[in-house]
C-alpha cells in the first residue's frame, strides 16, 4: 500500500487574501510558511502516509525530501487533479489532499482519518463551520473530481453518493481548525504558530469557544 499526501500551496502573493485587512504582506507570507511547516510535519510523523507532495508554482518553496508538482495556475481544483493523476501514475494506492493551512494539525488525528477513510474508501474532514473541506481521502478511486471551493462539503458528499460511496465524516478538532478571515486568526493563540511546537498537543481551548 502506497499512501500519498498531496499539499496545494497557492502563489505567494496570492495567499491569504482575505487576511489582507489585518496583516501586510510580509506577516500573511510567514504565516503562511509556519501552518505549512506544521503540516508537513505532521505528515512527516504520521504512520499512515508514506510520501508527501506539494502542489505549487514555486518550487524554491517545496522541501527537497518532498515532491514537487507543478501548478499550471488555473486554480485549486485543476492543480489538485492534475497532481493527483501523476501520483496515480506513480502507483499510489490512496491519496490524502490536506490544506497546508491547518495549523493545530496533528498526525494522530491525520493517522485516524486515514484509517476511517480505509473503510469506507474516502473521508473528508469538514472544517469548522461544516461547509468547507480542509481534508479529503480516496482509496483507489482515481478518477475522483475535487470540489474545493465554496460550499465543498456538500458537493464532495454528493460527488461520492453519485458513485455509491459514503464517506467517512470523522469530526477531528486539528484538522476542522483552518486560518481563513481575522475571526479564525483571533482563535488562534500566537505562541501555536511555530512549527517547531509539540506535535501531540491538544487543540488551545480556546479552539473550543471560538
Ligand atoms: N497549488 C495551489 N494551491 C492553492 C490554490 N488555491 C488555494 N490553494 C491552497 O489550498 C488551500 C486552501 O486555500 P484557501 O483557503 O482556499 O486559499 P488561501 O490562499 O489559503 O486564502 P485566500 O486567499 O484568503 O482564499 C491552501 O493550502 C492554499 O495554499 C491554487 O490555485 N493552487
Ligand atoms: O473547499 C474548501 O473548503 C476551500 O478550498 C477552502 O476553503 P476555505 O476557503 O474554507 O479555506
Amino acid at each position: 500500500m502506497s499512501c500519498w499526501a498531496l499539499v496545494p500551496l497557492k502563489a505567494r502573493r496570492f495567499g491569504k487574501s482575505r487576511l489582507a485587512g489585518v496583516l501586510d504582506a510580509a506577516t500573511r507570507v510567514s504565516l503562511v510558511q509556519s501552518m505549512l511547516e506544521r503540516v508537513l510535519a505532521a505528515l512527516a510523523d504520521a504512520r499512515e502516509v508514506d510520501r508527501i507532495a506539494i502542489v505549487c508554482s514555486e518550487p524554491e518553496r517545496v522541501p527537497q525530501a518532498i515532491l514537487r508538482l507543478p501548478d499550471s495556475g488555473q486554480g485549486l481544483n485543476d492543480a489538485l487533479a492534475a497532481g493527483a493523476s501523476r501520483l496515480w501514475a506513480r502507483g499510489a494506492d490512496e491519496l490524502l489532499v490536506i490544506h497546508a493551512d491547518l495549523p493545530l494539525v496533528r498526525a494522530d488525528d491525520i493517522d485516524h482519518f486515514v484509517r476511517c477513510g480505509r473503510s469506507q474508501r474516502m473521508a473528508l474532514a469538514a472544517d469548522r463551520h461544516g461547509t468547507g473541506t480542509n481534508a479529503l481521502f480516496v482509496a483507489g478511486v482515481t478518477d475522483f473530481s475535487f470540489h474545493f471551493g465554496a460550499h465543498s462539503l456538500s458537493r464532495h458528499l454528493a460527488a461520492a453518493h453519485a458513485r455509491g460511496i459514503v464517506p467517512a465524516l470523522p469530526e477531528l478538532d486539528s484538522l476542522a481548525f483552518d486560518i481563513d478571515t481575522p475571526a479564525d486568526l483571533a482563535c488562534l493563540l500566537p505562541s501555536t504558530l511555530t512549527p517547531i511546537s509539540p506535535l501531540r498537543r491538544s487543540p488551545t481551548p480556546c479552539l473550543i469557544t471560538c
